[in-house]
């Protein structure tokens, strides 16, 4: 498969008009395109638009890149930054054009050709997650909207779905199944994966008793995984606390549980909004691409700062690297990280987690030819010009990275798993017990998270031929 390094090794620069345009492994296609411009120009009439880019199939207009600069230009000058030269943003801005539009192109690609992957056939499991919180519901609504992918198995109690579907008047048929056998979902069709309640569950009631459910979803869905039953694993939220209460007091959420589940050292926690997945939500309104991987998870504040070793950084790095270039065909990923204190510690006045911890890490993973820059301060790596040409950044701790990540595209982000013998993603929201059982809640992370991880099922498969 290619990847960014390998088309961008074919990038061919053409002068377009004063624009500066690359061009991937297709300079044949990109001259007739300019030359028609130019020749616009020269006698004397106005081209509306013209080609900046020409990526394979695809093109990148004038009017497109203009329209993406202006956006960049109106955000840091609402948040009061600075932007390079406006050739130079151009230039920047062109590039990250056409990597997402690569990007794209490659989920497309990958969408279409699945049939002819490993993977071809097996279903994504959905987990439903916390039976008192949105879970049930979101899946149940994507279901009779006809907005799950034809494979989709979802793994929980059949009585407590049918009853929440005829609750909220949604026309869903559940259909019982197993592990092996063919399925097949369609508007007002749902296979599932049978696994009983322990007790009743009420929509914003958490009951502690069905903790032992709730877990006994992910183990039978992380088993067929592991049999080559399943392509992925999409999990609908679950109540962390409810958990612990119930008979689990180390449970700290599902990446953990599922790194012990498959028996691998470490995982990343990463929240992405992504052009590719954008490109299948078609009411997306957030404002650009963003990766946020996590150093530390659930930790209580006052614990972060004892977290953050030279080991723990240089190996979530590591990973952080090693899945991009895995999962999202990234040959050469650019990694960005955040400080833990204000101003990246100012030279030690302000915590001195910088200079004794993050700056010796990340000068350890640069001498291993990792492209990682940092550590910079949190509050302005989030703007334009630092995220521009950046494939992920990694914050220190949760609120410092999700909050961003949410603010960006909340309901229309993904969180997935990295470093997992499986493919994991999961929806960026939690059980919302306010709006269970309301009909009510936004089902358009759980439609992300559910693209996201048949595209990386694809990828992987696709990386493993
Ligand atoms: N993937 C998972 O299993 C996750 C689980 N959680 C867990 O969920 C529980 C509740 O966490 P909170 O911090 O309260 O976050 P939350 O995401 O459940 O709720 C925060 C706010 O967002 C709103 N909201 C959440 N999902 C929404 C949706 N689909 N559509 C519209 N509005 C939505 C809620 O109504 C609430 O106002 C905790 O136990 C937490 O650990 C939180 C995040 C992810
Ligand atoms: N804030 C993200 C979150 O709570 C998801 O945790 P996990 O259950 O996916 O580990």
């Amino acid at each position: 498969m290619k990847t960014r390094n390998t088309l961008l090794a074919h990038a061919k620069i053409v002068s377009a008009t004063g624009v500066m345009a690359l061009c991937i492994g297709a300079g044949a296609l990109v001259t007739p395109l300019v030359s028609q411009a130019q020749d616009f120009a020269s006698t004397q009439r106005q081209p509306i638009d013209s080609v900046v880019a020409v990526v394979n199939e695809g093109v990148i207009m004038r009017s497109e890149l203009d329209g993406r600069v202006a956006q960049i230009q109106q955000q840091a000058q609402a948040q009061g930054g600075s932007l390079p030269a406006r050739s130079a943003l151009e230039a920047q801005v062109l590039e990250r054009m056409i990597m997402d539009e690569i990007q794209m192109q490659l989920a497309r690609r990958s969408g279409y050709s699945s049939l002819m992957t490993q993977n071809a056939g097996l279903p994504l499991l959905i987990t439903t997650g916390e039976p008192a919180g949105v879970g049930p519901e979101l899946v149940l609504m994507l279901a009779s909207q006809g907005n799950l992918p034809e494979q989709t198995v979802a793994i929980g109690d059949v009585d407590m779905l049918r009853q929440r579907a005829a609750e909220l008047a949604l026309d869903v048929t559940l259909v019982e199944a197993r592990p092996g056998e063919p399925v097949k979902a369609s508007a007002g069709k749902l296979p599932v994966w049978p696994v009983a309640l322990k007790e009743p569950a009420m929509p914003g009631v958490l009951n502690p008793a069905n903790a032992e459910y709730v877990l006994a979803t992910l183990e039978l869905a992380v088993n067929a995984c592991m049999a080559g039953q399943a392509a992925a694993i999409v999990t609908a939220p679950l109540h962390k606390g409810v958990i612990i209460e119930g008979g689990y007091p180390d449970f700290t959420g599902h990446t953990e549980w599922l790194r012990d589940a498959c028996g691998v050292d470490e995982v990343v926690m990463m929240l992405a909004t992504d052009a590719a997945l954008h490109a299948q939500a078609p009411d997306w309104q957030g404002s650009g691409d963003l990766r946020v991987a996590l150093v530390t998870t659930h930790l209580p504040l006052r614990h972060v700062a004892d977290a953050i070793t030279f080991d723990r950084v240089t190996r979530i790095s590591r990973l952080l690297a090693a899945d991009l270039k895995r999962q999202f065909g990234i040959a050469s990923p650019r990694i960005a990280v955040c400080g833990l204190n204000p101003h990246a510690g100012e030279d030690g006045h302000l915590g001195r987690e910088e200079l004794d911890t993050i700056i010796p890490a990340l000068e350890a993973l640069r001498a291993d030819g990792l492209k990682i820059e940092g550590p910079l301060p949190a509050d302005t790596l989030f703007t334009p010009r630092h995220l521009a040409g950046v494939d992920a950044v990694l914050a220190m701790y949760h609120d410092q990275g999700l909050a961003v990540l949410k603010y960006a595209g909340f309901g229309q982000a993904a969180n997935i798993t990295l470093g997992l013998p499986l493919v994991r993603t999961s929806v960026d929201h939690g059980t919302a017990l306010d709006l269970a059982g309301k009909g009510v809640a936004d089902p358009g992370s759980l439609r992300i998270a559910l693209s996201l991880a048949r595209r990386l099922a694809t990828q992987r498969a696709n990386a493993a031929c």
